[in-house]
């Protein structure tokens, strides 16, 4: 699998696996097997409750550490207290048995509560202790990041936005790129909904003999674009990563990223007003 380089020297691999959802036991093994399956990024959240889980898989995978890059992200109820968040980031590290994350990100930028400022500062101080390597954010607006870039003098390295066909972030892709900040791409698979049927994509697979989850996910891939896709199944799991035997035509780009709409987001979860603690 080939590697992007964070501005931070850091590399991550081109695919990640998405844990949302993935808790206790069965999401343990889930997570396990999808490392079997060869994921080496896994993405999980303070609020997803399941980063114990996430440990209880790497462990049970005998993976060792280092192979690893793991993601874990800070809530918002905690960004207004830098005590409270380096004390949420040991306890995340407590529960998943690891001694750093090796990218920790904001989960929103809660723009109307307006603390990701002071949130970020913590960041940086948790990455000056060790308890992480690289920082991030998720859904952070152009406005956002250059708060963060007049305020503190740091952008994140990495910026994780929801992504797939029918939401494909020309724009915010354009942005980050700009400022070297690598996309990850969330909710890759549009979260299994309508877009695995859709029939300019059905067409499109059929002529690379791949399924629309695998055309979707090398797409991305081709738009310089980290996508983290979550499957419970192995099948599933080895499935979206056998992706790297064949390339999309200009003109089949071009043919899927004229799917995209304004209203395309799976959720309505627009950063500009949506807020998530
Ligand atoms: N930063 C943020 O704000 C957010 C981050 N995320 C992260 O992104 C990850 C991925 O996004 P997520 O929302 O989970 O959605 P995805 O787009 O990854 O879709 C997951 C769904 O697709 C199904 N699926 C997976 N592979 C296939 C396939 N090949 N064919 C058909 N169906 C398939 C899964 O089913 P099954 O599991 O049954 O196999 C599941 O229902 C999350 O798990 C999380 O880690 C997600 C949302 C917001
Ligand atoms: O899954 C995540 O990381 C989220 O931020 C959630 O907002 C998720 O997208 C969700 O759907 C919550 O209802």
């Amino acid at each position: 699998m080939s590697f992007h380089e964070l501005s931070d020297g850091q590399q991550l691999p081109a695919v990640g696996f998405g844990t949302y959802k993935l808790n206790g036991i069965t999401g343990a093994h889930a997570i396990t097997s999808a490392i079997k399956a060869g994921y080496r990024l896994l993405d999980t959240a303070f609020n997803y409750q399941n980063e114990g889980t996430v440990g209880q898989a790497i462990k049970a995978s005998h993976v060792s550490r280092d192979e690893l890059i793991i993601t874990s992200k800070l809530p918002g109820k905690y960004y207004s207290d830098q005590q409270a968040s380096i004390d949420l980031i040991q306890e995340s590290l407590f529960r998943s048995k690891l001694d750093y994350f090796d990218l920790y990100l904001l989960h929103w930028p809660n723009p109307i509560d307006d603390h990701y400022v002071e949130a970020w500062n913590t960041l940086i101080q948790a990455q000056k202790f060790g308890l992480v390597k690289s920082i991030g954010v998720c859904n952070f607006l152009p406005e956002h990041l250059e708060r963060l870039q007049a305020e503190t003098g740091h952008l994140p390295v990495v910026n994780q936005i929801e992504l797939h066909p029918f939401f494909n972030q020309a724009e915010m892709r354009a942005y980050n790129s700009e400022h070297n900040i690598l996309t990850e791409a969330w909710s890759p698979l549009g979260r299994a909904s309508d877009l695995l049927t859709n029939p300019t994509l059905v067409d499109i697979a059929k002529k690379y003999h791949k399924n629309v989850g695998q055309l979707i996910l090398k797409w991305e891939i081709s738009l310089g674009v980290l996508p983290i896709p979550k499957a419970t199944h192995f099948a599933r799991q080895v499935s979206n990563l056998d992706i790297f035997d064949f390339d999309i035509t200009e003109d089949d780009m071009a043919r899927i990223n004229a799917l995209s709409k304004p209203d395309g987001r799976t959720n309505n979860q627009d950063p500009a007003s949506y807020q998530e603690f």
